[in-house]
């Protein structure tokens, strides 16, 4: 399960909240940005076309009108009374420029009939064209004019109609020259009729005069009136004279781009549409890669890190795994091994440090403990055991003995005159002293005996599990009285001491600990009496100390410094 206080956590979310923060701010600042710069590319490049397409029709009507003068200019008016003539030059100028394929027609100038017309077509020749607009505009005109767009009274396809002048030497117009050029004539309005814009966008080509539609992509259009003013505000802009790029809803409720361009000399405009959503498609198909390039970067960036982390941090949840371990005492404590120069190996050497501390201070108070320990059971000078230890195994030996009925006994021993030593020599030579008497106590003691310094010059000699109880004491205290007796030599300062002995020996088993002591020390204090030197038996039926002198008895001579 997910811990959402983990650093894994945190890093995968501080690096996906980079990465949505990264795009989100590409989305905001600079995909608007991209959009616009679609957006004015594609609204340019439909006035690119919309101008192309229109300047293509400027230059088509151009030159029909130009063709149309040219011929006027150039017919002979002789030819006006000589209609088959009149005729062949038609044909030999239509052949050589066939720019009006509905026909060129030379018009009485009183606009009853034609005089002469090329292809024939029936009925032209009575026709009436006095009424005609652009007929009375021709007679009156010194350059070519045109017609409105309209659809021809014959056939009814859509056309319009150049005309021309026709004058004499004394510039009396004696006919009206005029082509009919076919509105989906090959090479006039075609390219626009049959041309779509993109694969649902089209074309439009709008008389403002007139209010039509002269041309159209789709041809159930043309020649239709354009729509009144008030439903589509951007094709009222189109009417009023702006020429440009726009954005308006159709009739249909499509959303579309419209461009506008003019044809100079007819003062129509193309529009060239297309529907919004295909215009600006790339904006779209845009959006749509940002979005899912956006995806693909979160899924990637996530599956990296869900790659990395586990691994990047593995040592860091060894080492918490190691150091779980060693507090719960599965292994001792150790240092970690550091295995990299980041900050996890940073860790790993903070730990070593703080273990090696904790080592130290481990082995200092195991130190302490130990020293404490000894102090405890032992005496500070001599390193006997003190008072609390000779309690302790003098109560196992009485024990001992009414459990297994062993018998033991107790030396209590204090040195004869040791006072003028301290008094003479200074403390420090008494203390060196009483290490002597220690060392010569213990040595050639057996194992489960115990020698104890209850303080001062009194130590105590507990003989355990003895076979014969008074014989063995005995024996014990002749020889302490023997090597205590030896001489010292403390620093060059030599002398003899002696010791006085009360022995204890419990024979039987209702007896504690002190007052078999309290025995050996009555005994002992009897060997004092008695002379020192010596030792005594406390007898327990008696209650009394029987004294019995050593053969190393001898009288305790003041210290004598060394020679
Ligand atoms: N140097 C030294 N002297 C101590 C120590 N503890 C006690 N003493 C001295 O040892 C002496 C023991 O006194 P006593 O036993 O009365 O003197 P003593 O001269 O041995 O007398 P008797 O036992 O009657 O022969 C005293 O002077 C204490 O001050 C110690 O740890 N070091």
């Amino acid at each position: 399960m997910m811990n959402f206080q983990s650093l894994k956590f945190r890093i995968i979310a501080l690096g996906v909240t980079l990465v949505v923060l990264g795009i989100g701010l590409r989305l905001v600042f600079a995909l608007p940005f991209a959009q616009d710069q679609l957006r004015d590319l594609a609204a340019s490049q439909q006035l690119s076309i919309a101008s192309y397409i229109a300047h293509d029709i400027d230059h088509s009507i151009v030159a029909r009108q130009t063709l149309i003068g040219e011929l006027a200019g150039i017919l002979p008016p002789a030819l006006v009374r000589r209609p088959d003539e009149l005729t062949a030059w038609l044909k030999e100028r239509e052949r050589l420029n066939p720019l009006f394929n509905g026909g060129l027609l030379v018009i009485h100038p009183d606009g009853n009939g034609t005089l002469a017309s090329y292809p024939a077509a029936t009925g032209r020749e009575d026709l009436d064209f006095s009424g005609r607009e652009w007929f009375q505009a021709a007679l009156k005109a010194d350059a070519p004019v045109m017609s409105r767009p309209q659809r021809e009274q014959a056939g009814g396809d859509p056309i319009i109609i150049m005309a021309a002048p026709v004058r004499d030497a004394s510039m009396r117009v004696v006919a009206v020259l005029a082509g009919v050029a076919s509105l989906d004539a090959p090479g006039f309005l075609d390219r626009l009729q049959e041309n779509q814009l993109g694969a649902t966008g089209g074309f439009l080509l709008i008389s403002p005069a007139d209010k039509l539609f002269v041309g159209a992509s789709d041809p159930s259009m043309i020649l239709k009136p354009t729509p009144p003013q008030g439903v589509n505000l951007l094709h009222d802009r189109a009417m009023a004279g702006y020429r440009g790029v726009g954005v308006t809803v159709n009739a249909e409720g499509v959303e579309e781009l419209s461009a506008m361009a003019s044809v100079p000399s007819t003062g129509w405009f193309v529009v060239a549409r297309m529907p919004t959503a295909e215009a600006f498609r790339p904006i779209a198909a845009l959006r749509g890669f940002w979005l899912k390039s956006t995806l693909l970067v979160l899924v990637v960036t996530l599956a990296i890190l869900l790659f990395m982390l586990p691994r990047i941090l593995r040592p860091l949840t060894e080492a918490a795994q190691a150091m779980r371990e060693m507090a719960d005492g599965e292994f001792e404590l150790r240092p970690l091994p550091v295995r990299r120069n980041d900050e996890v190996g940073s860790l790993a050497l903070g730990f070593n440090y703080l273990v090696a501390r904790l080592r130290e201070k481990e082995a200092a108070l195991r130190a302490s403990q130990d020293r404490m320990e000894f102090m405890a059971h032992h005496d500070a000078l001599t390193g006997l055991f003190n008072r609390p230890m000779l309690e302790d195994r003098l109560q196992q030996a009485v024990a001992r003995a009414e459990h297994n009925g062993t018998r033991f006994a107790l030396l209590f021993c204090d040195l004869d005159g040791f006072k003028p030593v301290n008094d003479r020599y200074g403390h420090n030579v008494g203390d060196a002293v009483l290490v002597q008497v220690a060392t010569r106590f213990s040595e050639g003691r057996r194992q489960i005996d115990t020698v104890a310094r209850l303080g001062g010059d009194e130590f105590v000699i507990l003989l355990a599990d003895l076979d014969d109880a008074h014989l063995d004491a005995v024996s014990v205290a002749r020889h302490y009285l023997a090597t205590i007796g030896a001489p010292y030599d403390v620093g060059g300062i030599t002398f003899t001491l002696s010791i006085s002995i009360g022995i204890a020996l419990p024979q039987g088993p209702s007896l504690s600990g002190s007052q078999i002591l309290s025995q050996a020390d009555m005994a002992m204090y009897q060997a004092k009496r008695a002379g020192k030197n010596q030792f005594c038996l406390f007898d327990e039926e008696t209650g009394d100390c029987v004294a019995e002198p050593s053969s190393a008895a001898q009288a305790l001579d003041v210290p004598t410094r060394a020679a």
